[in-house]
């Protein structure tokens, strides 16, 4: 089976001297210049891949970056609320601070269950117990950590970190943000009306499933009546939405994973069921040049959150899309019409978008055939950051097969819901190859780490004075400190270029604000390629990280991979 059908072209790799443009356009928008360039062939049967433009030292910062589409996974919502543009946590530090210890006395006392948030957020119970499934329970180490989380904070503390009616000390300094809704009226909330306006100006005008602008605001795009009907704002899922492979929910220190496959949380099922803002009546819209149902995108995001995350990230990519080309077709047309008047500004001026696609001016001989021409040409420009990715339909990077596995009937259902087989399915398997797992540390984690930020905290006496003070806090927490964390899945332009090796020159991290980092693992000669492991490769032995890496669909052949096939006698491909 092959691409077939409208969107099809979607599919296939732009001309090399397209995505070559796309790429150095990509480099060129950055200041100050970063030290990488993207090459289309990165040797070995790769693919394009990222190298060193100069040496680059140990724990530089190669770059950061943005997603260009990103989702938290529904489950991690309810543990801790994010905004849904930049991934920012909405909680307050003491917030965090008493989920985790609620969830480690929940465990210690062997309590069943699990932490989280009440719906009515920051007042009465934190739902405060929860020992993990399957966790070994020792009554020595339970009875020190009890004692230390005994010292550190009394019930009425705890009680009052949850209600707000008590603060840590000098937590002003970690800003909470407010909690903006949606503009349409879902349960999507975001940090700040810029983000809420962000989302909906990129994309949640085509994915809100209630419609109605907040702000009585139209935008250029949309036009027609809502979708109607209210429906619950109740943004709580429930169960797990990530486990697939070697995901981002690990903890340890936040951070945006280097890891690609696990960050899809596929198979995982249980959220959104009932939290779904539902769009009354089956209204028909006009939004981004195309019709809209609202009370059908409901449907699909219901089914998303129940399935996988990689669907509300397709859906997110192609809501982009349409939304980036009904501005591109608008460039164009102008563009078509200024070079019919003879004016130098035209579509192939790089202010007009990706390269390619040369419309015809109108007014020319093929005028009248002009305007599919010209939407077509918008369509590519907005299709860009993505038709530069790799995109095996899903069924084909799946590491199990297809007729064993419930995802592919989560596919079909799916497909069903959005109506672009094909197109769909290799969108999907565009996030199993390219995705980062997002791992952002929580305000209890940037508030420990308080007492090391000069830039918050300028004066060192105060510094080491609230280290001081916040020891107990620092010992009762322990490593859960690093157990909430802002989870999900998203798609960076330049990272997922980086290909792997077992051995990385360079890693993955998180910011609190959602940015991925590439720090340099080691010192990266010019020249160099810059990579960084897809897979768990700390201590990991050579047949598990191959089995781990069958899933991309290559064989790894690294220096560390040649050494320990040779030391074991194994074969390299
Ligand atoms: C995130 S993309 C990396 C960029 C990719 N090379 C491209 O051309 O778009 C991941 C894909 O790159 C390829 N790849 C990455 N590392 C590789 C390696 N060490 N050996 C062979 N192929 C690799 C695999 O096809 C993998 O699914």
């Amino acid at each position: 089976m092959g691409p077939q059908g409208e969107g099809a072209w979607l599919l296939s790799p732009p001309e090399e001297a397209d995505s070559a443009a796309y790429h150095e356009q990509l480099l060129a928008r950055r200041s100050p210049p970063l030290p990488v360039c993207v090459r289309l062939d990165a040797g070995g049967g790769k693919g394009k891949g990222v190298f060193a433009t100069r040496d680059i030292e140990e724990g530089e910062l190669i770059f950061a970056e943005r997603p260009l589409a990103g989702v938290q996974h529904v489950a991690n919502k309810a543990d801790l609320p994010a905004c849904a543009n930049c991934f920012r946590a909405l909680v307050t530090p003491e917030r965090a601070v008493a989920d985790i210890l609620c969830a480690a006395i929940g465990r210690l006392s062997g309590d069943a269950g699990r932490h989280g948030h009440d719906s009515s957020d920051g007042s009465g119970s934190s739902g405060c117990a929860g020992s993990e499934e399957g966790e070994e329970f020792d009554p020595a180490e339970a009875a020190r950590r009890a004692a230390l989380i005994e010292a550190a904070v009394d019930a009425p503390t705890l009680e009052g970190f949850i209600n707000g009616t008590r603060r840590l000390p000098r937590s002003e300094l970690v800003e909470t943000p407010d909690k903006v809704p949606c503009l349409g009226g879902c349960d999507e909330v975001f940090c700040s009306e810029a983000c809420a306006r962000a989302a909906w100006d990129s994309q949640h005008c085509l994915l809100c499933p209630v419609g109605r602008r907040r702000d009585g605001g139209g935008d250029a795009s949309t036009s027609g009546g809502g979708g109607g009907g209210g429906g619950s704002a109740d943004a709580k899922g429930k169960g797990k939405a990530s486990g697939k492979g070697a995901g981002g929910s690990s903890g340890g220190g936040g951070g945006i994973r280097a890891s690609y496959r696990g960050a899809s949380g596929s198979g995982s099922g249980g959220g959104g069921k009932g939290g779904r803002a539902r769009a009354g009546a089956d209204a028909e819209e006009t939004v981004a040049g195309g019709r809209l149902r609202r009370a059908r995108l409901a449907a699909f995001l219901e089914h998303a959150d129940e399935t996988n995350d990689s669907l509300r990230l397709a859906a997110q990519v192609l809501a982009m899309t349409l939304v980036k080309a009904e501005a591109e077709l608008r460039a164009l047309r102008s563009g078509a019409a200024a070079a019919s008047s003879g004016s130098e500004a035209g579509p192939g001026s790089p202010e007009a978008g990706a390269p390619g696609d040369a419309a015809p001016p109108a007014g020319a001989p093929e005028a009248g055939a002009a305007e599919p021409r010209l939407r077509r040409a918008a369509l590519r420009r907005a299709w860009m950051p993505f038709a530069v990715a790799q995109k095996a339909p899903y069924w084909e990077v799946l590491s199990v097969d297809p007729e064993d596995d419930p995802e592919e009937e989560m596919t079909g259902e799916s497909l069903r819901l959005l109506r672009a087989a094909w197109v769909y399915a290799s969108i999907l398997g565009m996030f199993e190859q390219n995705n980062l797992a997002i791992n952002l540390p929580s305000p209890a984690a940037a508030y420990l780490a308080l007492p090391r930020n000069e830039a918050a905290l300028p004066d060192a006496a105060e510094r080491a004075a609230l280290e001081l003070e916040l020891e107990p806090l620092r010992l009762a927490l322990g490593d859960d400190l690093h157990s909430l964390a802002v989870e999900g899945t998203a798609f960076f332009a330049l990272q997922s270029c980086c290909n792997h090796s077992c051995a990385p020159s360079a890693a993955a991290e998180g910011d609190p604000c959602g940015e991925a980092r590439l720090v340099a693992a080691r010192r990266i000669a010019a020249g160099e390629e810059v990579t960084i492991s897809y897979v768990e490769e700390e201590g990991v032995g050579l047949e598990e990280r191959r089995a781990a890496l069958a899933a991309y669909g290559f064989e790894c052949r690294c220096g560390r991979c040649e050494a320990d096939a040779l030391a074991a006698g194994v074969a390299v491909l």
